[in-house]
């Protein structure tokens, strides 16, 4: 919460009163600070450089899934940051943001011929292949196109590893990636063909992951097959490392520091004489972020219980009804007086629109402000406009400035969007 502070007995973002943004944008809201930003990608940074010797000019592509706004990306771009992406979607809002085509990678386990070939107009500087099957869409496309893009196999290592079993990507039985063997057949076979040029191996096996073995292990897998593959006299210049490295929630697991993480990759990868890539997605944008969001009113059940009903609902965050996921809440004007506990909901008509049970929280009442923290990725990107309620803006702050980076669609805006058949 370095960037979202206690001022005078206010919470700000950064110079930002929320009170203020809530006043003038209205609530619930997403408020994202420019200097976490900056210091987490700074932080990844600092650390990729001080192992220069192991893994080369490492690029930093962050995971645009993660949080898609476009001022956010820029805000990134700005620093150098490349872009991981998974549809034709992401590549086009990481290029409008000013991310060089270079510095795009293009993952995902099921991209369609369409979408291979934009990329491949586009130039990103490499497509992540998943399957066989997809390599071989991806030749037949690239051979009309007379082109040779980079690509990289993504390896599934059978490590699977994250904070949820849905959020596990590198497991035996989990859909992404090609099983070692298979991808060390794959490479060949691509570097086989004149359409597609292999230039090194992929993983990334799962997201909020607070310990480095399983890390260092999938890494070790990468290790070992791109000296075998140069042992078969192929080409393995680049090794990109997937995300996943995760974030401190309160109340969760201490998860490693970046620069505990990316000496550890560089250990494993020393003398292999490649160019790492990264693509951190939670990493540099969850606690960059905030949902605030207004208390409607405090329901006291005769049996005891107590609601605390809040205008953000599971539409807008999506997380904690999905993996059961802890945000901390904290009060934009905190009120003297102790903890109470509260079941904290929304106003979604399904009983998974719950934030929390039983959480201790200080006092509240009817229209007081609070935030959820660590909102900031797969936090706006997942949300929803189940039970007709428009998608909430997003707001970014850069010291005492603020913007609307999204605005709140009216009701006018959402209705036109959807023209009634033509018999009706
Ligand atoms: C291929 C790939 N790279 C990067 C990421 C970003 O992951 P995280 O937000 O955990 O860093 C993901 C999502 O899990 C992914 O699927
Ligand atoms: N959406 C997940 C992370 C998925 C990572 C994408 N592969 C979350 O909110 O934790």
């Amino acid at each position: 919460m370095h960037h979202f502070d206690l001022k005078d007995g206010a919470l700000h973002a950064e110079g930002v009163p929320l009170e203020l943004i809530a006043d003038e944008v209205g609530t619930p809201a997403y408020v994202y600070s420019t200097a976490t930003l900056k210091r987490h990608y700074g932080l990844l940074r600092a650390a990729a450089d001080a192992h220069r010797d192991a893994l080369g000019e490492a690029l930093i592509a962050f995971a645009v899934k993660a949080n898609s706004n476009l001022s956010v990306l820029a805000t990134l771009a700005k620093l150098g940051s490349g872009a991981d992406t998974v549809s034709e979607g992401e590549i086009r809002r990481a290029l409008a943001a000013g991310v060089p085509s270079d510095r795009i990678i293009f993952s995902g386990v099921g991209k369609t011929d369409v979408e291979m070939a934009f990329a491949i107009s586009v130039g990103v500087r490499q497509i992540n292949v998943e399957s066989g099957a997809e390599l071989d869409r991806l030749i037949a496309v690239a051979a009309m196109m007379d082109a040779s893009p980079a690509i990289a196999v993504r390896v599934n290592p059978n490590v699977g590893a994250g904070g949820h079993a849905k959020i596990t990507t590198g497991g035996k039985g989990d859909k992404f990636g090609v099983p070692v063997e298979e991808a060390m057949d794959l490479y060949a076979r691509a570097s086989a063909s004149p359409h597609v040029t292999p230039v090194g191996l992929a993983c990334h096996i799962g997201s909020q992951i607070t310990d480095l073995e399983p890390l260092k292990a999938a890494f070790e897998v990468l290790a070992d097959m791109t000296r075998k593959l140069r042992a078969q006299g192929h080409a393995v210049t680049r090794l990109d490392l997937g995300g996943g490295l995760g974030v401190p929630y309160s109340g969760g697991t201490e998860p490693p520091s970046p620069a505990e993480y990316v000496a550890m990759a560089a250990r494993v990868l020393n003398g292999l004489d490649v160019e790492a890539a990264f693509e951190p997605g939670r990493l540099l944008a969850a606690n960059a972020g905030v949902l605030l969001s207004q208390v409607i009113q405090v329901n006291e059940r005769s049996d005891g219980r107590r609601f605390l009903v809040l205008d953000a609902a599971m539409n807008d965050l999506m997380r904690p009804a999905l993996y059961d996921a802890f945000h901390d809440i904290q009060p934009v004007n905190p009120r003297e007086g102790g903890a109470t506990a509260y079941d904290v909901v929304g106003p979604v008509c399904e009983t998974g629109d719950t934030f929390a049970r039983d959480r201790e929280l200080p006092p509240l009442e009817a229209e007081d402000l609070i935030v959820f923290t660590g909102a900031g990725a797969y936090g706006a990107v997942m949300s929803s406009e189940y039970n007709s309620r428009p998608l909430i803006p997003e707001v970014l702050v850069d010291g005492d400035q603020w913007a609307v980076i999204r605005p709140r669609p009216t009701y006018e805006e959402m209705l036109d969007r959807e023209p009634f058949a033509d018999w009706l």
